[in-house]
């Protein structure tokens, strides 16, 4: 006779390597690279593969095709973020946009992010901002000229002034201990908190004046989130938390990513002279008889655009691989929405760096010898920070 048992559910978990009791696969990722351990692994285990950190299962996807499947094609499925203790100290119980899970509330922030605070047309309303930030840095580099130069130092404190100025005009006396503490992630979120809410305050107590003759025409992201918090007509109602957690994402995930794809994308350059003479040529022939590169010729310059978008992808790609398949920010509904900030932060340098001057790397060092380590972080930056020496340029002005 039959006996009837239920069926045991069946585990259908893609391949991976052998995991520990407790720990899983903990010890292969711990003090490794962990983007190139799960490159090594898939090249064992195939393009999609299990591993286990802790109690925790991890699905990792490692090709293009794969990666648009899940997030584009089947995006509603891993819209949502895991709770992670860093996030619910660092960004106000994750009420930010980049850690809330998927849900009424991220989808609110979302849509303020993309129509108010991200769009097309407010990137448009800083690019004073920017061009005024970008020259400051020429400027600044023109004074070394001829000595080598901490052009890694240089391209963050750029893209930080641009975010802080964008952000709420840069103003805030604190500035440099607020980046110095967001930069280190873990350090106190108190100290952030108390900056921040000194920030507000600034803004909430010149709102009050309308006289004053400082304040800078282009609305800053804290006056639009203020206005929005003022009209408290949303279906949620902005509370000052959120807005702090909103303006910390906008360094969180937007400074660092944009300051290491210049970084890596100057890295690049001066590492194959060839491509650098290219992208140079480029620019001088696209802003010929200008003073300076301007954003509206900037979507001109292909080489640029090229070799940015490699520097935001994963370091050694397959040859013959296009640089967009890689999707450097993300695909379906947590897509990136700071892309035409980003991309305007990051082109905007690299074309004035190449228009302005000509490089050369210090103390006679061949292209080859440029050392392109990487360290660990959030996000992949370089292990040394990267130094080159800067012979002026002078454009034919007509
Ligand atoms: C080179 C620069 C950048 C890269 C490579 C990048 C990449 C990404 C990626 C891969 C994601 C996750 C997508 C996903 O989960 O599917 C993301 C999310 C996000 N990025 Fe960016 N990003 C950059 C710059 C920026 C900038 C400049 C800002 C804002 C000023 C920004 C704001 C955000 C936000 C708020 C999210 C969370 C979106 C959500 O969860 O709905 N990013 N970015």
């Amino acid at each position: 006779d039959q006996i009837l048992r239920p069926k045991k559910p069946v585990k259908r978990l893609p391949p991976g390597p052998w995991k520990l009791p407790l720990i899983g696969n903990m010890h292969q990722l711990v003090g490794s690279m962990p983007h190139q351990t799960l490159a090594t692994l898939a090249q064992n285990h195939g393009p999609l593969i299990h591993l286990k950190t802790g109690t925790v299962s991890n699905i990792v996807i490692s090709s293009p095709r794969l990666a648009e499947e899940a997030l584009k094609n089947n995006d509603i499925s891993f819209a949502s973020r895991p709770a992670i203790l860093a996030s619910k100290i660092m960004s106000y119980d994750s009420t930010n946009i980049v850690f809330s899970p998927y849900g009424s509330y991220w989808r609110h922030l979302r849509k303020i992010c993309v129509t108010e605070l991200l769009s097309a047309k407010r990137v448009e309303s800083f690019r004073k901002v920017r061009e005024e930030e970008v020259l400051n840095f020429i400027n600044s580099i023109a004074l070394s000229e001829g000595s080598p130069i901490n052009l890694s130092k240089k391209i963050f404190s750029l893209t930080y002034g641009v975010t802080s100025r964008a952000a709420f005009s840069g103003k805030s006396r604190d500035l440099e201990a607020f980046i110095s503490i967001i930069t280190q992630f873990e350090k106190l979120h108190k100290e952030a908190d108390q900056i921040l809410e000194d920030i507000i305050t600034e803004h909430k107590e010149r709102r009050h004046k309308p006289d004053d003759d400082n304040r800078e025409e282009v609305k800053d992201l804290v006056d639009i989130l203020l206005d929005l918090h003022d009209k408290g007509e949303l279906e949620f109602p902005l509370s000052v938390d959120n807005i702090k957690a909103i303006i910390l994402d906008m360094f969180s995930a937007g400074s660092e990513t944009s300051s290491i794809t210049v970084e890596w994308t100057r890295a690049e350059l001066l590492k194959n002279p060839r491509i650098m003479e290219k992208a140079k040529n480029e620019v001088r022939l696209v802003f010929d008889g200008l003073e300076d590169v301007d954003e509206a010729g900037i979507h001109e310059l292909r080489i640029i655009k090229a070799a940015s978008c490699c520097a935001s992808c994963p370091k050694r790609m397959p040859r013959g691989l296009s640089a967009r398949r890689y999707i450097p920010f993300g695909a379906g509904r947590r897509t990136c929405p700071g892309i035409s900030f980003a991309l305007s932060n990051i082109e905007l340098p690299i074309a004035q760096l190449l228009f302005h001057f000509d490089w050369k790397l210090p103390n006679g060092m061949k292209p080859e010898d440029l050392d392109m380590t990487e360290a660990r972080g959030l996000s992949i930056r370089r292990k040394h920070e990267l130094f080159a020496v800067p012979f002026a340029y002078h454009p034919r002005v007509e």
